[in-house]
Parts: structure tokens; sequence; C-alpha cells
């Protein structure tokens, strides 16, 4: 691979050729495309494994598309794509090698890291896993008290809360209600004092989760939560082995703390904090969902993994949905993309997919060191339908901004829900519908004119349309089905980073405020003259001091 030639990817005469195909395009209408093609609808669709992925109503003709995929070759993106999943060390700034798909590989599977093959460890750590989760989920594993464990609760931040958290709200229809998991990530104390406030210690149990184990806010909120154990058990440190487990790849640090490294998960510096909910850091939400439901999950992901290793680039579902992302964030000027799930249990799919898209692609600097010179990843936001429509649509509808936007819908609802729901189910997708087809079709003056609005209503009621949108729809939101979802995800997020030549699995941006952080607390309990701080900051941190009396 020619790091030099990505680098200078806007000057390819592929990225050229697109540029010109867009001044061609103009302000293409999704209007005349369907017009013009009245096969689009079922036509501009794949599928794989069990979603169904509908990009009609994108700003796009074939020939874009063509023009895309040659944009991706130019890129070498396949060529890095096979470099991942054959264990080489793409994240080049740490590196490492880049293998949360070998988290989900099967058992026979050989992937080699600096000559060993790393499935076997990955499988004795699932393995003991399911062990545990099922002695927790039994009752075998008591606490101190010889109590049985009723809540679990998950410490950690980052990609050692999101994933879990997400995937344990995903799935709460497959959980064993017997058994809650709370999730603490925040430094703010409030975070741990609510998730614990109500709980009996004695049927306790804490994860603590953090790949490093240094992360501040996750040792600080462990160490208050083992404070809170001991005191209301009134017990000494024996009682921490049977209440404390650790998710870490860090054994040292864990035995510091004071968890025996044989209640320890691993994992390795091959795994990015933001690829690891399937890796030991699933741990809570295997005893929540068991380790059959665990499995069936990892089966989901593998599954894509081979779609995206495998499909031909025209069928190449992570693929088309990275590059529809340039289109946009490089040939339109879009600033951002929303993800709206039309389904309550995806309440924190969007918050988790900031982390794996912005921390990943959130980059300006190219994988040779050089500052990249056009846009790089898109700001992610949204939240659950149909709440996203009483609150921000009316921008993506009628402000001045592009956004484009993916719909992630199911055609059963998840669980037996009450008895007795009204048909919410159809309500609830019929709005998921409907919202896709005003976004692209919009409603015309004409139309609006026809309905027999006032005149000088007709500018404010008329929808221009033209936003652009994929569906993504499945029968069911079961565990396979979300990680199929989460690695089609990650790998669209690839897929951009590479043809973007930026290093997707390094997060160097968080470094400067983590270390700013640990250099003014001291300004802030003791008054302490911090060197090199700034003025505004110096007099902020006096007002602070003022007002806290000190
Ligand atoms: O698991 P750790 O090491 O505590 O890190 C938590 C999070 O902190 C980061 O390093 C930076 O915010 C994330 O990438 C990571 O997910």
């Amino acid at each position: 691979m020619n790091a030099d030639s990505r680098t200078r990817l806007n000057q390819k005469p592929e990225w050229t050729a697109l540029a010109k195909h867009r001044e061609e395009l103009g302000e293409v209408r999704l209007r005349e495309l369907f017009a013009a093609d009245p096969g689009r609808g079922a036509g501009y669709t794949l599928q794989v494994g069990d979603l169904h992925v509908d990009y009609s109503k994108h700003l796009v003709t074939d020939e874009t598309l063509r023009l895309l995929r040659e944009l991706a070759a130019a890129a070498d993106v396949f060529e890095l794509r096979d470099a991942m999943f054959r264990g080489e060390k793409i994240n080049t700034t740490e590196d490492r090698a880049v293998l949360h798909t070998a988290l989900r590989a099967s058992r026979d599977a050989v992937i080699e890291v600096d000559g060993e093959n790393v499935v076997p460890g990955v499988h004795a750590v699932l393995d003991k896993m399911a062990g545990f989760a099922d002695r927790v989920r039994s009752g075998e594993w008591t606490g101190h008290t010889g109590k049985r464990i009723r809540t679990v609760v998950n410490i950690g931040i980052g990609g050692s809360d999101l994933g879990p958290a997400m995937a344990y709200e995903a799935l709460r229809a497959f959980t064993d209600r017997e058994l809650t998991v709370r999730f603490v990530s925040n430094v703010d104390g409030a975070d741990l004092h609510e998730a614990v406030r109500d709980l009996d210690p004695a049927e306790t149990l804490f994860i603590i989760a953090s790949k490093t184990f240094t992360t501040i806010e996750t040792i600080t909120n462990a160490t208050s939560a083992r404070n809170w154990l001991l005191t209301e058990l009134k017990a000494d440190q024996d009682a921490v082995a049977k209440h404390f487990v650790a998710l870490s790849t860090n054994s040292e640090k864990v035995s510091d703390f004071g968890i025996d490294t044989a209640n320890m998960f691993e994992f390795w510096d091959w795994v990015g904090g933001r690829y690891s909910y399937d890796s030991a850091i699933g741990l809570s939400l295997m005893i929540a969902i068991g380790p059959d439901r665990f499995r069936e999950m990892l089966d989901g992901f593998r599954l894509v993994d081979e779609h995206f290793r495998t499909a031909p680039a025209e069928s190449n579902v992570p693929l088309l949905l990275g590059l529809l992302g340039i289109w946009y964030g490089n040939f339109h000027d879009a600033q951002s993309h929303a993800v709206l799930p039309y389904s309550h249990y995806l309440s924190k799919f969007t918050a988790y997919l900031q982390q794996l898209d912005m921390e990943s692609n959130g980059k300006s600097v190219g994988r040779d060191g050089e500052p990249v010179q056009w846009q790089t990843g898109p700001v992610v936001w949204g939240t659950p339908g149909t709440n996203g429509q009483h609150a921000y649509y009316q921008l993506i509808h009628q402000g001045t901004k592009l956004i484009p936007a993916d719909f992630i819908g199911f055609a059963e609802p998840v669980a037996d829900l009450l008895p007795g729901l009204v048909g919410q189910h159809d309500l609830l997708m019929a709005n998921f519908f409907a919202q896709t087809q005003a976004l692209a079709f919009g409603k015309t003056p004409d139309e609006v004119r026809a309905e027999g609005a006032a005149e000088e209503l007709v500018p404010h009621k008329t929808f221009q349309g033209n936003h652009p949108t994929t569906t993504i729809l499945a029968r069911e939101l079961t565990p396979s089905v979300l990680g199929q979802l989460i690695a089609l995800y990650e790998h669209k997020v690839f897929v951009q980073g590479a043809v973007w030549n930026i290093d997707s699995f390094d997060q160097w941006g968080v470094e400067l405020g983590k270390v700013l952080a640990k250099r003014v607390e001291p300004a802030l309990t003791e008054g302490a003259e911090v060197p090199g701080l700034d003025e505004s900051t110096k007099a902020l941190v006096a007002k602070y001091r003022e007002l806290r009396g000190r």
C-alpha cells in the first residue's frame, strides 16, 4: 500500500471524477430519480444476514455508486481490510493489530498476532466468562455473607461502559428478570450514589471494566464502591474477592486494587475499547442474557464480518454505507449523520455509535502524519423515534442543513409486551415509514395549495424533501441481529477511515484533557499554583474556590 498516494486523496482522478459528477448531478431530486426508474424502490436494496438495507432514498445514481466504489479501490480499502483480518498492525500510531473480528471467530479459526494464534485465548476467556455467568445466574456464586447476587454494577467508562450498557438495554427482553445490571461511568459521585443507594451490598457484584485499569473515572468509582461495600457490610478486605471482579488487560493493576486475578477476565491490546463489548467487557451482558444468547450475538457479528470480508464491492453493505457517508460528507458538505432507531430497546444505540464513529474517525492528521485536506468523521447523533419527531425532526425536514439519516426498525416487537397494548408496534412503524417518505419526497407548494392552505402559509407548509435516508429493517431485535448491526457499523466506520487515510483505531485526542485535569485538581482542592494555567481558567478556578467557600 502506498500511504502517500492515499494522502493526496483529493488529487486522485477518482476523487476529481466524483467532484465533477456531483456538479453534473446538481440538485438532483429524489422525485425525479424515482420517476425515471420505477424499479428503484425494490432495486436499490441489499441484504446482509437478517438486515434488509434500502438505499433507494439517497441522492445517488448507479454512476455515483460506481464512482464511489472506484474511490474506495483507489484508496486500497479492501487491502487494508484484508490486512486487518490477517492481524497486521494497522493501528500504526500505537503499533497494534486491530482484531475485534477475532473476538467472534469460530473456535477452529487461526488468526495470528506476532506468530501466535489468538483464537484459543479468545475462546478460553469466553468459556471462563460463561462458567462465571452461569454461577452468578444460578445463585451458586454468593457474596461474602452467603447471599446470592441480585444486582450487578458495571463500573467503566467509554468503551468499557457504552457497549455493555447499550446491549443490555437492547436485549432486555432476553435478560434474567431476577437479576438486574446497572452501569456507572461518570466520575460525578452522583452516578455511583444513585446506582447503589437502594441496593443490598450483600447481594451486589461490582464488575470493574477497564482495559488499562488506569482510567481515573473508573478507578475512583471502583474505590468508592469498595468503601461503600466494606462499610455497609462491616467487613474487611476479604469481602472484596466475593463482590469485585475485573475486566482488563492489566493484571498487575487489577491485583494492586485487591481483586483476585482468578476473577479477572482478560482481553488484549489488539481490541480497541470502543470495539470491545463482545470481549470480556461484555461480562455484565453475558450474566444478564446468559452465555448461549451471548454466543448467538457473536454469531451475528461473525456473519457480517464474513460478508464484509468476502462480498463483492457491488453488494458489500458496510462498504456501501461507508461510501454514502463519504458522498455526503465530502461532496455535499454534510457535517452530521443521524441514527434514528425505531425501537425503544435501542435507546442507547446512537450514544454507543458516537464513540465508535467519532472516537475512530474524529481525526485531522493522516496515517502518514500529514494534515488531511478533506473532511473526516461526521458528528453522529440521534435518539429513538418517535420521540425525535417531536423534538428535532423539524430541523431535518425544514432546516437549512443536510442531515443524512439511518432509520432502523423491526417488523416484530421484541417480547411479549403488556397484553393491553393497542397495536402500538404498527403505529410505531407507520411513523418509521412515513418519516422517510416525507423526508425524501416532501410536499410541493402545489400540493400544499391543493389542500386549501392560505397562500401566505404555502411557503411555511412546503417541504423541500430530498433528505437522504437509509432504511435498515429486520424481523426482530434478537441477540444475533444486534451483533449484525454493530458489526455493520464497525465496518462502515472502517471503510470511511480507510478512504480518509486516518488511523481509526487510536484516540490521542482524549489525552490532553486527561493530563490537564490531573494538573488542575490540586488548584481546586488546595489552591495550588498550577504552572502554565491560562488567565481565563485561572479566574474560573478562583471563582470555583470562592463558591465552595475555600
Ligand atoms: O477501558 P479503559 O482503559 O478504562 O478506557 C476507557 C475509555 O477511555 C478511552 O481510552 C478514552 O476516552 C476510550 O478509548 C476507552 O474506551
